[in-house]
């Protein structure tokens, strides 16, 4: 089941405000998505994430039918029961993964052939397959099976010709996998994909045709693979508006700060990204204003939060103690410096919940922009205060 009602749009812009229906929930818009491949927003518990925040994370089907495979999957009712998130979760379908496995993989009309990377058997991912799969874990939005046709490859450009090869066949795996949806009698909600690589006409043939297909909500796929960041502006600005108005619109694999706030411009609804969470076990902190770099040395004696104005539990509840610096008990960078510096874990856990609580609390902030009508006002605000410096 889906509902989703548009609330307010912004008059300057693309931006609207909206609330998703979902059979484990109701999703305020627009969301940022944590990932969660292996039934694990890595690091994070289900608790802190529900305390940052956040309202659906995304699973992986290929990732979760290669470990731990169907039959615990089954044994526990699904993903929700298995990963203890009682909230929605949105599966991507595997096409994107696989793709990913490069030489070990063959795809065909029919679907794909690949070896496990786990253990090296022999197995083949169909729109079919994808559906059964998604089904068993009951996540309350599924993906199409598509293929996310790459920007280039081996230093050779899509052509307009390929990518439209491309486009078609996972417009094809779109009628399979609502035929198979229908069949399974999946009670959530399917998502179609569009694609059309870096190609204007063809994003417009892609969308028609998934539109024609009256899917409850759509997503946008084939950009952040690669490509410059001027073409996948490029995508955004010319497809997500054209997708039906009172339909859910869901950006695949996007992005940095300012690529959120400009897709919510664009009339996106729903961001899902590696990003937070990849960077903070990196050391890459986002911050409001601008992120930091924790290996650098002028953080080594840094007294400072992270974030003075974040209130996450690394910036502001670390010992859950009010101390006496006002109130806030938050870690220094001084000390999550050292923690990088000695690989010790609890740093990536503490940048991971701060990287996390920074974007779903920019999109909690965006929200409240759009009920307010002042999403123009807080574009420009953002904009300053991430040129500000850390
Ligand atoms: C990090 N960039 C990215 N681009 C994507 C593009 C696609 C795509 O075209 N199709 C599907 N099914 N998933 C995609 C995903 C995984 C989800 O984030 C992507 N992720
Ligand atoms: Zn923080």
């Amino acid at each position: 089941m889906l509902q989703f009602d548009l609330l307010k749009t912004d008059p300057s812009s693309h931006a609207r405000r909206g609330t998703l229906t979902l059979n484990h929930g109701v999703v305020q818009t627009p969301i940022f998505m944590p990932v969660g491949t292996y039934g694990t927003v890595k690091g994070v518990m289900p608790r802190s994430l529900h305390e940052m925040g956040a309202q659906i994370i995304l699973g992986n089907t290929f990732h979760l039918w290669m470990r731990p495979g169907l039959d615990i999957m089954k044994g526990f009712g699904g993903l929700h029961q298995f990963e203890k998130w009682d909230k929605p979760i949105l599966t991507d379908s595997g096409g994107f993964q696989v793709w990913s496995l490069g030489e070990m993989r063959k795809i065909t009309e029919e679907g794909v052939t690949f070896a496990s990377p786990v253990n090296g058997d022999k197995l083949f991912m169909s729109p079919e397959v994808s559906m059964q799969i998604q089904t068993i874990l009951n996540s309350d939005i599924v993906m199409q099976l598509d293929e996310c046709t790459p920007y280039e490859t081996k230093g050779h450009l899509t052509t307009e010709a390929e990518a439209r090869k491309s486009m078609e066949m996972s417009r094809r795996w779109a009628v399979r996998s609502k035929d198979e949806f229908a069949r399974l009698e999946n009670p959530n909600a399917l998502f179609g994909i569009v694609q059309g690589g870096m190609f204007e006409n063809l994003r417009q043939e892609s969308l028609d045709a998934l539109v024609e297909m009256d899917f409850p909500g759509y997503a946008i796929g084939g950009v952040s693979v690669g490509e410059p960041k001027d073409l996948m502006l490029q995508i955004m600005a010319h497809t997500p508006h054209r997708l039906p108005a009172n339909k859910p619109r869901y950006l695949m694999g996007v992005g940095t700060p300012e690529d959120l706030v400009q897709g919510v411009a664009d009339g996106v609804d729903m961001f899902d990204c590696v990003m937070p969470t990849r960077n903070a076990r990196n050391g890459t902190v986002f911050t409001r204003y601008g992120d930091l770099k924790l290996r650098n040395a002028r953080h080594k004696t840094d007294p400072q939060p992270l974030d003075s104005t974040c209130t996450c539990h690394a910036c502001a509840g670390a010992s859950g103690v009010s101390w006496d610096q006002g109130g806030r008990d938050g870690f220094s960078r001084a000390y999550l410096h050292h923690l990088d510096r000695c690989g010790e874990m609890l740093g990536p856990m503490l940048t991971t919940i701060h990287n996390l609580h920074y974007y779903l609390n920019l999109m909690r902030e965006v929200r409240e922009s759009l009920d307010a009508g002042q999403f123009s006002q807080f574009r420009a605000q953002f904009k300053s205060d991430r040129a500000r410096g850390v």
